[in-house]
């Protein structure tokens, strides 16, 4: 991965956007302007959370940051490096876990120092290190089906945390998850992330999950996604999700986007039509 002279900001930032778009199939009849013009910092240990419409760019934004897709517009690099190629030290996981079913639960989490050339010992003792973050050690052995679909997210946590990644990106991890086991979810991210002082991009609709979890949240305008704002939310973590403060960010975020999700449904309308 190359470096390339970007004095605007310093090299420590985890993640730094600048002037980032994305056109789908640009250049061609089916072009589409997903995102653009945006700029982002995200610095070391952070807890960003993305919030917008649907469509909005939203996962066009973590998979640019991942390295999965070019940006159209704009650069983005991570700890000063260009980010051109996925890199273990960005990690994405995915709304539906994608474990391999014939594989047990350490197998799938220690599969990836398995491409790096990792002999089984050191496999199996960084999976048990994940899974022992995770309060899955136990289920080692098991393959996936034998989890409940929290279980799983749990693994898939675990396995993006046995590359050791500097930045999680997660796309609505756990919006398949009933809203008892989502919660309990995310005390249990938060736990993870202030062990391992990694950098968080969570994508979320709900803006409760915005508010129980981000140190800030960047809302998004409608197509082409654009930053709209950034809300910085310092309360203190454990937060009381029932406090003032609380329900004041909730309603901030949610005029916020009420505007946004109306011209998102208009344009669909529109394109609907014209279908
Ligand atoms: N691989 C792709 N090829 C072409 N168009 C794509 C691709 N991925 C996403 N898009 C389009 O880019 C736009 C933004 O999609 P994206 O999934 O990033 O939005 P989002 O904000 O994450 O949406 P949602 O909240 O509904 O998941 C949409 O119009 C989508 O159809």
């Amino acid at each position: 991965m190359s470096s390339e002279d970007a004095p605007h900001f310093s090299s420590k930032d985890a993640v730094v956007c600048r002037g980032v778009g994305k056109t789908w199939a640009a250049g061609t009849k089916r072009a589409h302007n997903a995102l653009t013009d945006i700029d982002l910092d995200v610095a070391p240990g952070e807890f960003v959370v993305f919030l917008g419409p649907s469509g909005c760019g939203k996962s066009t934004l973590l998979y640019l940051i991942a390295g999965l897709e070019d940006a159209t517009e704009g650069k983005l690099w991570s700890f000063g490096d260009l980010v051109e190629t996925p890199s273990p030290e960005r990690s994405l996981i995915f709304q539906e876990t994608s474990l391999f079913p014939w594989l047990t639960v350490w197998e799938n989490v220690s599969f990836g120092l398995s491409i790096r050339g990792a002999s089984k010992d050191e496999r199996r003792t960084v999976a048990a290190e994940a899974l022992q973050r995770v309060g899955l050690k136990a289920a080692m052995d098991k393959r996936p089906d034998e989890l409940s679909g929290g279980m799983r997210q749990r693994v898939a946590v675990a396995r993006a945390l046995a590359m050791r990644p500097k930045v999680l990106l997660m796309d609505e991890p756990f919006a398949a998850l009933d809203v008892q086991t989502r919660a309990r979810m995310q005390d249990f991210l938060l736990d993870v992330w202030r062990d391992s002082a990694a950098s968080v991009l969570f994508v979320t609709h709900h803006i409760d999950e915005a508010v129980a979890l981000a140190d800030r949240v960047v809302v998004f305008t409608s197509r082409p996604g654009r930053i709209k704002t950034i809300v910085p939310i310092d309360m203190p973590r454990p937060r009381n999700l029932f406090s003032r403060e609380a329900e004041a960010l909730r309603i901030q975020l949610t005029d916020l986007l009420r505007d946004e999700v109306d011209r998102a449904f208009a344009e669909q309308e529109a394109l609907t039509a014209t279908a």
